[in-house]
């Protein structure tokens, strides 16, 4: 599974190790930056994550700024993206399950990295449960031509 992060100056640090983890569990990770805790907007990397799962250049992404929220925002800009703002492991499980969520946001200001981890994890192996849940998920994409 490959993998697409992407963070704000508030994110860096957890983005760096989230991709540690990841690698070291043996996935392939694409990092679009940022490079530094250097301030920066958040809506580009949000952005460059969300057309990054479009471009099929990876299956999954997770954003991280302060709060979670812009960065969120930003990538639930990009039309077939999903992104959920997760502060603990029970709604990383249903973000995958019942929404399809194709990105998971962390807030760095507002978890500590070992929750991070933990729901970096559970968001990556769980899956769509569909049944009921398609058709939402389906109307959903039909909001993106309003
Ligand atoms: O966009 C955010 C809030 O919705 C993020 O938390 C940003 O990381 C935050 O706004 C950055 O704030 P800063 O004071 O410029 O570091």
């Amino acid at each position: 599974m490959k993998i697409a992060l992407g963070a704000d100056h508030g994110g860096y640090l957890l983005k760096e190790e989230i991709k540690e983890y990841l690698r070291e569990s043996g996935y392939e990770v694409s990092d679009y930056g940022t490079d530094s805790c250097e301030s920066v907007d958040y809506p580009s990397f949000g952005a460059a994550v969300g057309q990054a799962l479009m471009e099929k250049k990876a299956d999954l992404g997770i954003v991280i700024c302060g709060t979670g929220i812009g960065i969120s925002l930003a990538a639930n800009k990009v039309k077939g993206i999903r992104a959920a703002l997760c502060v603990n492991s029970y709604m990383a499980r249903m973000a995958r399950e019942h929404n399809n969520a194709n990105v998971l946001a962390l807030g760095a200001r507002v978890i500590g990295a070992g929750l991070a981890l933990d729901i970096v994890d559970t968001f990556v192996k769980a899956s769509f449960a569909g049944g009921r849940h398609a058709k939402r998920v389906e109307m959903l994409s039909a909001l993106e031509n309003i």
